[in-house]
């Protein structure tokens, strides 16, 4: 790959459009048709760009490979996988918190469970605490495991609150913020470290702008 080509792992879903956003007015003029295409590998030669359209929780994986050389990703995703790669920037999008969740009525159990997509967080997260719980990992809709006697809480992304709202449930614990980050391999940070630093630079300063 040439030095100043940025091959972008960039999430499809949620991130995508916000994460586009920002590239247009960091001045970085996407294409219109990346908003809807379902193309999976996008040349943009005239920004010395390429953008690959990953799954989110995929990011960080093609980033420590090397296949791309950035990528954007939430922090959940990062703190859950942990992958060897650089944390660039906070890109102040697709802001949303993790925490614990429950029934309004929830009493300490002798076998306390713990649903979650996240298990590697939920598990530290207790562990640090001295709680002893299981983990049951799930996929999605963690918020039935609570309302169907699979597990006594949840971990849990919450945005708005209207998930938590609309089905009975309360926000117990707040664990950490969770915002979208640009990330880099180790190797293309120090062989295309211009490319990045000039990306960096464009990027920080729109984030700045909309402060
Ligand atoms: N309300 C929210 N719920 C979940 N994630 C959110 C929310 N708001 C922002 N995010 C961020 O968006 C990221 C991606 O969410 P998205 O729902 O697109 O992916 P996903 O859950 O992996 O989807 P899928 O499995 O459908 O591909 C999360 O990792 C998180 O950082
Ligand atoms: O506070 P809110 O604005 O309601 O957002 C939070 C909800 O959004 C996410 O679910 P998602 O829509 O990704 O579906 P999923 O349950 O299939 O993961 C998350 O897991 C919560 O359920």
């Amino acid at each position: 790959m040439s030095e100043d080509l940025l091959r972008i792992a960039m999430p499809k879903g949620r991130i995508y459009k916000k994460a586009a956003a920002l590239f247009r007015e960091a001045g970085f003029d996407l294409p219109e048709d990346l908003d809807d295409s379902r193309k999976l590998i996008i040349p943009v030669p005239e920004l010395r760009m390429e953008f690959i359209m990953a799954k989110p929780v995929d990011v960080p994986t093609y980033v420590e490979y090397g296949v791309t050389d950035l990528g954007i990703v939430g922090k959940d995703v990062l703190v859950e996988d942990n992958r060897d790669v650089y944390e660039l920037l906070d890109l102040g999008i697709a802001r949303c918190r993790m925490s614990v969740i429950g029934l309004p009525d929830w009493k300490p159990t002798l076998h306390p469970r713990v649903a979650t997509k996240y298990p590697v967080v939920a598990s530290k997260y207790f562990r640090e605490r001295g709680q002893q719980v299981e983990v049951i990992k799930l996929n999605g809709s963690i918020e039935l495991a609570p309302l169907i006697g699979l597990a006594d809480r949840i971990v849990d992304m919450v945005e708005t609150g209207t998930t938590l709202r609309e089905n009975g449930l309360v926000e117990m614990e707040k664990m950490f913020d969770i915002t979208s980050r640009l990330i880099a391999n180790r190797v293309s940070y120090r062989m295309k470290s211009e490319a990045v630093q000039s990306l960096c630079d464009r990027l920080s300063a729109a984030i700045a702008v909309r402060a």
